[in-house]
């Protein structure tokens, strides 16, 4: 749903509470995790888009907030949801470690990390495969940042250890496309699909053998739904590295999806060093529960932040998501 189409997500939140909590490794050039949680009828929804995102782009993020809170999600057809450990652009120590720790059968790396030598790539994923052992899955995520070229010469190298798929190697659908010709190893598309139309574009440009939806940036579940069905490529869904109450929209998009072949990007909870919720959505023996969360107060109280900046950016985006469908891309 854009948030357009969904008059209540207009109401701007009166009395949403803010969050701030650190990260345990830096990830995507930040160390803390902020965003404004909002109780309604349904639950608890949660808005976070990242700091760099304007009003148009945040739209999206809210009308999830606002379908969690006053909506609620589709029904599941499983009761648990496969997850991948994700591992940082940490050192290798590091990376076998937070395999070893999180307990999934399935491994996602960071790589092509801005001013890392690739060298520390190969290191790291070695690493996660030595820690996961040769049963489990290795999945790696460029976010875009090579060019073709070296994209092609570093899933080559990298497979040396066993890919499951490359995510967003390059940045183009028609970069995407040409690196998908030329190496054996899966493509997925992340950042190529934030919008409702982009599924079709993925599809049409034969970018893609699978794609990565998150929840907040495609403005909710029964959105995410339908940008997938568009799409007919298998999905695996991600997290924004959000709260468990950000997450369990995350779970519900995975649990009511027809397929679900891959195991998803939701074990994101251990990457904070902190949950609002007494029961966070930590996996267990490599699944997720379908559940909903508890808000815990003290646990809240514990992280809370000034919600005044929030409540302003949320009504901002609601402003925004008054006119056109969002259009800016963007990494979610
Ligand atoms: O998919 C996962 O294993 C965890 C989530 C994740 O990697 C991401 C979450 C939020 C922002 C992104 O940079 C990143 C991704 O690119 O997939
Ligand atoms: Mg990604």
């Amino acid at each position: 749903m854009t948030p357009a189409a969904d008059p209540g997500a207009r109401d701007v939140p009166a009395g949403g509470r803010a969050f701030a909590i650190g990260l345990r490794n830096r990830f995507r050039g930040i160390t803390v995790r902020e965003g404004l949680l909002v109780r309604g009828p349904a639950g608890w929804g949660e808005f976070s888009p990242f700091a760099e995102y304007g009003p148009r782009e945040s739209s999206r993020w809210w009308a999830a907030c606002h379908e969690a809170a006053h909506r609620g999600w589709p029904d599941p057809v499983r009761d648990r949801v496969a997850v991948n450990v994700t591992v940082p652009a940490v050192d290798p120590d590091r990376a076998h470690a937070i395999v070893t720790a999180g307990g999934c059968a399935t491994a996602k790396v960071k790589v092509a990390e801005k001013g890392q030598d690739p060298a520390r790539d190969l290191a790291r994923v070695e690493a996660v495969r030595d820690a996961i052992g040769p049963a489990g899955k290795v999945r790696v995520d460029a976010n875009g940042a090579w060019d073709p070229d070296t994209a092609v010469r570093m899933v080559r190298a990298l497979d040396r250890y066993g890919l499951e798929y490359v995510e967003q190697p390059c940045a183009t659908l028609e970069e995407l496309a040409a690196v998908r010709r030329r190496v054996d190893v899966p493509v997925a598309a992340d950042e190529s699909i934030r919008r409702a139309e982009d599924p079709l574009k993925v599809r049409a440009a034969d970018a893609a053998d699978l794609v990565v939806l998150k929840v907040q940036p495609l403005g909710g579940v029964r959105a995410a739904l339908r940008v997938a069905e568009a799409c007919g490529l298998p999905v695996v869904v991600s997290s924004a590295v959000e709260t468990s109450v950000g997450l369990a929209a995350g779970v519900a998009l995975a649990a009511a999806l027809p397929e679900l072949p891959y195991a998803c990007g939701l074990a994101t909870m251990q990457m904070l060093t902190a949950d609002v919720t007494a029961d966070p959505l930590l996996p267990e023996n490599g699944y997720l529960p379908v559940r909903p969360v508890r808000v815990d107060e003290e646990r809240l109280r514990a992280v809370e932040a000034d919600a005044a900046p929030w409540r302003a950016r949320a009504a901002a985006a609601v402003a925004a998501g008054g006119g056109p469908a969002p259009g800016a891309a963007g990494d979610g």
